[in-house]
């Protein structure tokens, strides 16, 4: 079991970690080990690994063994893609959105989640479930930094990582957002880059996106 506020000290300190948590969707499972040593060795060792292939859960396995990757799952939304993915190794979640089901499920299997919110009834529900650390998606296409910077109004407790839409040009507007520790992106781990095995070049862009804060 994991309250509310413990799952936020922990997101917290994923979001101090680092100014970027790659976003990652992995189609071959054979990239998954060099994928993570690039970008922890670029200084990005969270890891975001989308449920969004078949590979995934096996992603994750593998991701888990790199040394210095802390491993969550992206794309949660039901209570067994949480529980399949705590048993991959897992964690941390993170969704676009939020259900009771899905947040009760994180809670009792002890992993803690981001949930993602886009309007200020949306985080504010989750504040009152006890979530301060909140995934805003889809940034860019709900308002960006400005509609972030509008919420730390109302809403200071609030800490977001924004996801959606973001790149290393405009991540800066994000990061210097004082409700905004850091974001997440695709952009450090492009398809085309994985499928050619350019593990280097994926290091360089993580450490471009490590320093932007
Ligand atoms: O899969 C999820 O859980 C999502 O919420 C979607 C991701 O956050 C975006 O796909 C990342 O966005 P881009 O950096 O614009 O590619």
């Amino acid at each position: 079991m994991i309250t509310p506020s413990e799952a936020s000290t922990f997101t917290q300190t994923l979001c101090e970690t680092a100014p970027v948590i790659p976003v990652l969707v992995v189609e071959d499972p054979t990239t998954a080990a060099p994928l993570a040593k690039a970008l922890v060795a670029g200084g990005l060792p969270v890891l975001e690994v989308t449920l969004r292939t078949a590979a995934a859960l096996s992603v994750i396995r593998e991701m888990a063994q790199v040394p210095g990757a802390i491993v969550g799952a992206g794309t949660v939304l039901t209570p067994e893609d949480a529980r399949n993915a705590r048993a991959a190794g897992a964690q941390f979640a993170v969704s676009p959105g939020a259900t009771d089901a899905l947040l009760d499920a994180c809670e009792a299997i002890d992993l803690p989640i981001l949930p993602g919110a886009a309007t200020a009834t949306e985080a504010m529900a989750l504040l009152a479930r006890g979530y301060t650390v909140q995934k805003f998606f889809p940034a860019e296409a709900i308002g960006g930094a400005k509609a972030l910077k509008s919420l730390a109004g109302p809403l200071p407790q609030i800490l977001f990582c924004p996801t959606g839409g973001i790149s290393a040009k405009n991540a800066p507007d994000y990061l210097s957002l004082p409700n905004v520790r850091c974001v997440g992106g695709s952009w450090v781990a492009p398809a085309d880059l994985v499928a050619n095995g350019e593990w280097e070049a994926i290091r360089d862009l993580a450490s471009a996106a490590a320093k932007l804060r």
